[in-house]
């Protein structure tokens, strides 16, 4: 196994309770994953080489909530968006017969392009959620797809009730044959919670969907309380979800909820932003003790953005967080909200799985923001 000496670490932001920064440090990388850590001065000798000549060090962005297997164009929504019209997932339809008229190639290119966009943005672990399908076939091709790029694989078959279904029917489709069909490409199985949109799915659908991808061996993250306050959060809290993802409109007895749980709360500030609605607040959350995590969501209705220096820039201009509660909502919390061990701390043992910046310190990630400054370490160093 090949070692790797990282020196010119300026600053070296590990996540590691025992460490969290480390100026002018070292890191030892072991094949795949990391060998040793500390100051420079007393880095071990390794069979190669690479010096960062100053730039800071982080975990690589986790982007834990994602729907990036999708065809078509939805900006005049958001321009009319941005003139007042509200958002209730009634355009979801047009990505869905976008989506089911494009071929698999034409798909996975597009994937590919936004997970290659995402890579040179310093995000190495990606989840990608199934749900402009809505038909077993068209389900099962899109996790298919997204397996191809990341074993973070999300079954959102209720997305939203297709225009050519009744409800009921459609959550027994989403609960039974087409559950049957997607749980072999899925570690994930997703609700859109929302009794706010009429084409989204009440508390009793949402738990009952669960249970039955439960039953078939998925783990569960749920959307909730994004259009409105709803049961969302309650409802991931009483499942037991890794991940409630945007909760936008939170009462006092979900923050107590959460604080009591080990399910993650999941901000995503790039929703708020292109959908024009009151961003939550983080500094809440976190003064109430609930573990939170940062993603982008991109997606093509709330938010087109796949940027998590973008992500960590809102949270802390409109959120509340600090810098550095920041970065690490985006790498440990969201490491968290995939209930993974192996990545979002730099420690011995952990994945080597680093992200660069063109910069002395993390702060500048919420400091610059919109400065492409973030890349992946194989950037900055070609093997
Ligand atoms: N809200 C549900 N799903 C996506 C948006 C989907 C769309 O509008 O295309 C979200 O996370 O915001
Ligand atoms: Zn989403």
């Amino acid at each position: 196994m090949t070692t790797t000496l990282v020196t010119g670490i300026a600053e070296l932001l590990t996540n590691d309770p025992e460490r969290e920064i480390v100026e002018d440090a070292a890191v030892v990388l072991a094949g795949d994953t990391i060998g040793w850590v500390g100051p420079a001065a007393q880095a071990p000798a390794a069979d190669e080489a690479i010096d960062l000549g100053g730039r800071a060090v982080i975990p690589g962005f986790v982007d834990s909530h994602s729907h990036l297997v999708f065809a078509g164009d939805r900006s005049a929504e958001f321009a009319a968006r941005m003139t007042g019209e509200p958002y209730d997932g009634g355009g979801i339809a047009t990505t869905v017969a976008a989506t089911r008229a494009a071929s698999d190639d034409e798909l996975r290119a597009l994937v590919a392009h936004r997970v290659e966009e995402m890579h040179h943005q310093g995000t190495t672990t990606v989840e990608i959620k199934s749900g402009y399908g809505l038909t077993i076939d068209d389900e099962v091709r899109a996790l298919k797809i997204a397996r191809e790029f990341t074993t973070e694989t999300t079954y959102l078959g209720a997305h939203v009730v297709p225009s050519d279904a009744t409800r009921e029917a459609y959550v027994d489709l989403v609960a039974g044959p087409m559950l049957r069909a997607c749980a072999p490409h899925a570690r994930w199985i997703d609700v859109f919670c929302e009794p706010h949109s009429p084409h989204a799915f009440d508390a009793d659908e949402t738990r009952h969907i669960v249970a039955a991808g439960r039953a078939a061996g998925l783990r569960i993250r749920l959307h909730g309380n994004q259009i409105g306050h709803g049961p969302g959060v309650q409802v991931a809290v009483e499942v037991g979800a890794a991940s409630v993802d945007h909760c936008t409109y939170l009462s006092d007895d979900d923050i107590a909820a959460l604080a009591g749980s080990d399910t993650v709360a999941t901000l995503l500030p790039g929703v708020e932003f292109s959908t024009r609605s009151p961003y939550p607040s983080g500094r809440r959350l976190l003064d109430a003790g609930v573990s939170i995590a940062l993603a982008s969501d991109c997606n093509p209705g709330t938010c087109y953005s796949s940027s998590m220096p973008l992500m960590i820039a809102l949270a802390v201009r409109e959120m509340g967080l600090t810098p550095l509660e920041a970065v690490r909502a985006a790498t440990l919390g969201s490491a968290r909200a995939l209930r993974r061990e192996d990545i979002g701390v730099i420690a011995v043992g952990k994945r080597a799985d680093l992200t660069v910046l063109d910069a002395p310190s993390y702060r500048h990630l919420a400091y610059r923001p919109g400065v492409p400054i973030a890349r992946s370490l194989d950037e900055v160093s070609p093997s």
